[in-house]
């Protein structure tokens, strides 16, 4: 369904302008599709206004009268009675089920933070209580965190986020007694105990290590073997071997087991979580974080306690992985992966260290004191906000392994990047590191190496040059100590599966900063990699100057009346046109690029749209990227936003959403967006996260959304906000620019102006509606053409004269069109099947690319 939707919401950038090679089918599309892509048109009526009203005082008056109702309680009636008791409470009727006045709040309860609601595993945390800041260590490590505003947070108890626990030596008394103790106000309700119990009873207990390349089922648990080995699936899959006996005692061997370093610590319990496997040292803010750190990346062999005494195996054929781990999966004993590095003398160490120079940040090394807390390197995600250094997390995990790596990630330019960091932070020498993208297809030297390549370079079955088919050859029939897997939630699971299974890994890292889809796959993460790790904080790298601190504020433009009028009419794409080009959103775009510019900030506005991109950024007379833009031209472009003073305001098109690094930038303005897209919305924000002036005493950057008022677009900015407001960020609301009628030179003040803007906007084709339906630069005609031929930038190299194109070879020769549904490669396959349909299609295109050289020679008039 999120496929088709896609398809119908046009092409994204790469892909509708790349033909349908294998050599060219490095980068896979920004995925903003699942639920949200072509959304149903929100009714007008959801613009409610934001402060509806409360009759506070009533409420007031009501809770008093039943916390008075319930000082005189019996003492003794069960929790039951004295809940049915408050449902006929005068306050009950209020909060019909979510009366939960009966769960009795201890004495002490104002110094306690927490609570737990007896339903839903929901759990409250005060954020300002002086114990708060452990009590969200042991909250994001159990369950998963919903919302973090500043004062109150939200959390939840899932299955997940409990396997999560186990899977990092969370044991499941500790969880209980930990939560039982200091921090709840009220007692811990059953339901949760049992619920934990539940879950955790099986999760974390069988673990799958690969040891001298032999796959072996782990357990400390033999019952819990005795259990496995009687299904049929899993029996089968088991290898004896002549030493071992048929009891599941002499079945199963004993194996080595390290001590978890890492810990987690609620002062005052007197109680670690994972006391039980733990040497006793608090994992956060001692003096003890050197040797923690020292534990994650470079531990000794003897620093490992071997504990021989408890650990059982039995080993299962290679063969029969992926059955044995779905079997597992289906009895809920979902298997654990983990790769004890050091023991693996079959595969090739490489030889690389950070440099001496590189230090880690606490958050980074807290994240990788998950992965590798017992000596062995866990499968899983680790997420961290954008900009935080997820790159340098992963290197330091590759350093930590030392064998091959192979580094899978979205697009061409982050493997470049990727290489890049690799070189900047650890010893790895040139020629132990590859790339293998469309244009280049390397190996390494040596026995082992890293890669660093794109989903779609791996996931690619179809279309394969001879080259690329001898680079598969290479990275399939290897073993691979270690697969890095960036931006993990914007592959589709059947993507994941492909790469997952086709790459023989012995441990899988996910990196992510927006662990969120708007359909459900993103649970298929855990089975597919492992549980989430880690997930820091955003606020509080943000206070520790880690990311820089950023004011979000929705700028609302009341539509112009003809625009408005236009809106109403029509029907059709064409409407999310209007509310892109409404004169008001110019004009304040044009102040805000002028107030953060004479500020001394760099700005970067943002337009999914292209027709409004390049409206806009030929009209303000800024330089723009978008998907048909030449690699050497956005690169010129960027080198002139990093380092010249003249170009302090550059547009990009959702190719800038992700992995551009630009920590010059220090505003951001969002012009036109993919819907409700909110993982768009902090991949945006992340643009600034990392600006470098973040230190500077006092920095804020800068975050706005323009926003065409009672239109559609409203609707969609509050959805996309959802993601950062559970970060704890705020949307300020400005309905007035202040100055913005002063400003000199003002476009289209006149309503000739305005009306002249509303004719082209209509004479626009439907299909220049579409987000990032980039034909344009796939024609060659318009991409970079501002830059190189209307901008005589003095001391800058000028671009040649000459009239610039970017279409490739494929697109002369008419095989772009294959491009055009690139992104669902289903429906390319239909496509190819229905003759006729696909003649229709191509007739439209025809049209569409006549209707739209006529609308840009009418701009450029
Ligand atoms: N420990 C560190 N010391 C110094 N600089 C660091 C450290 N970690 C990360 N950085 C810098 O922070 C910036 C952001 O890092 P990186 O690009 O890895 O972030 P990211 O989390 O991958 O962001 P995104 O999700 O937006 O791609 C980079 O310039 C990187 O060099």
């Amino acid at each position: 369904m999120a496929e088709k939707r896609n398809a119908e919401a046009g092409p994204s950038e790469y892909p509708a302008k790349r033909p349908r090679n294998d050599d060219d089918e490095e980068d896979i599309a920004i995925d903003y599709n699942e639920e949200d892509a072509i959304p149903p048109s929100p009714p007008e009526t959801n613009l409610v206004p934001r402060g509806a009203t409360i009759n506070f005082s009533a409420l007031t008056r009501k809770l008093a009268e039943a916390r008075r109702a319930k000082e005189t309680e019996p003492s003794n009636l069960s929790s039951l009675d004295q809940h049915r008791r408050h449902q006929d409470s005068l306050v009950s009727h209020i909060f019909m089920d979510q009366d939960f006045s009966w769960l009795h709040l201890k004495p002490d309860h104002a110094s306690r933070p927490l609570w737990i609601s007896p339903e839903d595993g929901h759990i409250i945390l005060e954020a300002f209580s002086p114990i708060a800041e452990q009590a969200q260590d042991f909250l994001t490590a159990i369950s998963e965190p919903v919302s973090r505003p500043a004062f109150i947070h939200e959390y939840k108890l899932t299955a997940y986020s409990l396997y999560a626990a186990v899977s990092v030596g969370l044991q499941t008394e500790d969880i209980i007694e930990v939560l039982k103790s200091r921090p709840p106000k009220v007692p811990v309700p059953d339901s949760i105990t049992s619920f934990i119990r539940e879950r955790t009873l099986s999760y974390g207990k069988v673990k799958l290590v690969l040891k001298h390349n032999k796959y072996f089922v782990e357990s400390s648990h033999p019952e819990t073997l005795q259990l496995l080995l009687k299904d049929q699936v899993i029996r089968e899959a088991r290898v004896i071997t002549p030493q071992m006996d048929n009891s599941i005692k002499a079945a199963t061997f004993t194996t080595s087991k390290a001590p978890v370093k890492g810990s987690l610590v609620i002062p005052g319990t007197g109680k670690e979580a994972n006391k039980k496997k733990d040497d006793g040292k608090p994992a956060a803010a001692t003096p003890a974080d050197a040797d923690l750190f020292t534990s994650v990346v470079g531990v000794e062999g003897d620093e490992i306690d071997e504990d021989d005494e408890n650990v059982h195996a039995f080993e299962i054929n290679d063969a029969r992985i992926d059955h044995v781990k779905k079997r597992c999966n289906e009895l809920e004993y979902p298997m654990l992966e983990e790769y004890d590095f050091r023991n693996d003398t079959v595969n090739a160490n490489l030889e690389i260290d950070l440099k001496p120079t590189t230090v880690i940040r606490p958050y980074q090394e807290t994240s990788l004191s998950k992965m590798f807390g017992n000596g062995r390197a866990r499968s899983g995600i680790i997420v961290l906000p954008c900009g935080a250094g997820k790159t340098l997390v992963g290197i330091t995990a590759a350093c930590t392994i030392k064998k091959s790596c192979l580094v899978l990630c979205t697009s061409s330019v982050s493997v470049m990047q990727w290489r890049q960091q690799f070189m900047q932070w650890s010893n790895v020498t040139d020629k132990q590191i590859a790339v293998f993208t469309a244009d280049q297809k390397q190996r390494f030297a040596g026995d082992s190496g890293i890669v660093v390549s794109t989903y779609s370079m791996v996931a690619n079955t179809h279309n394969r040059s001879h080259e690329s088919k001898q680079m598969m050859e290479f990275l399939t029939s290897r073993e691979w100590g270690f697969i890095l897997l960036d931006e993990v939630h914007v592959v589709p699971a059947a993507m994941f599966r492909r790469v997952v299974t086709t790459i023989k890994a012995h441990s899988k890292l996910g990196l992510t900063a927006t662990l969120v889809r708007e359909d459900d796959k993103i649970a298929d993460l855990n089975y597919m990699i492992g549980p989430k790790l880690y997930e820091a904080n955003w606020m509080d790298l943000a206070a520790k100057g880690h990311i820089a601190n950023v004011q979000c504020a929705e700028v609302w433009c009341p539509m112009t009346p003809e625009f408005y009028r236009q809106y109403l009419r029509i029907q059709n794409r064409k409407r999310m046109l209007l509310y892109c080009m409404n004169p008001n959103k110019f004009q304040a775009c044009q102040f805000l690029i002028k107030y953060h510019e004479d500020r001394g900030d760099k700005v970067i506005v943002f337009s999914d749209n292209v027709y409004a991109l390049e409206a806009y950024a030929k009209r303000l007379g800024k330089l723009y990227i978008h998907g048909g833009t030449g690699q050497v031209e956005r690169m010129r472009i960027l080198s002139w936003f990093q380092h010249s003073p003249q170009v302090n305001t550059i547009f990009l098109s959702k190719v800038g959403d992700t992995s551009i690094d630009l920590p010059e930038a220090t505003c951001l303005i969002q012009i036109s967006s993919h819907f409700g897209s909110r993982r768009q919305e902090a991949q945006r924000l992340g643009r600034i996260l990392r600006a470098k002036r973040r230190n500077d005493e006092g920095f804020n950057a800068f975050f706005y959304s323009l926003v065409s008022k009672d239109t559609q677009e409203m609707f969609y900015s509050t959805k996309r906000q959802q993601f950062l407001i559970d970060q704890g960020y705020a949307f300020k609301v400005i309905t007035h620019l202040e100055g913005l009628d002063k400003m000199e030179d003002l476009v289209y003040r006149t309503r000739d102006e305005q009306i002249e803007l509303v004719q082209s906007v209509l004479l626009a084709s439907e299909s220049e509606a579409d987000l990032g339906s980039d034909v344009r630069g796939a024609d060659g005609d318009l991409a970079g053409t501002v830059t190189s031929k209307d901008f005589g930038l003095p001391g800058m190299p000028r671009a040649p004269a000459a009239q610039r194109t970017t279409g490739s070879l494929t697109a002369l020769s008419g095989g772009a069109h294959m491009s055009y549904v690139e992104q669902n490669k289903s429906a390319n396959k239909k496509l190819a099947r229905e003759v006729a349909p696909r003649h229709k299609l191509f007739a439209k295109r025809e049209k569409d690319k006549a209707a739209m050289k006529k609308a840009a020679a009418n701009a450029a008039r």
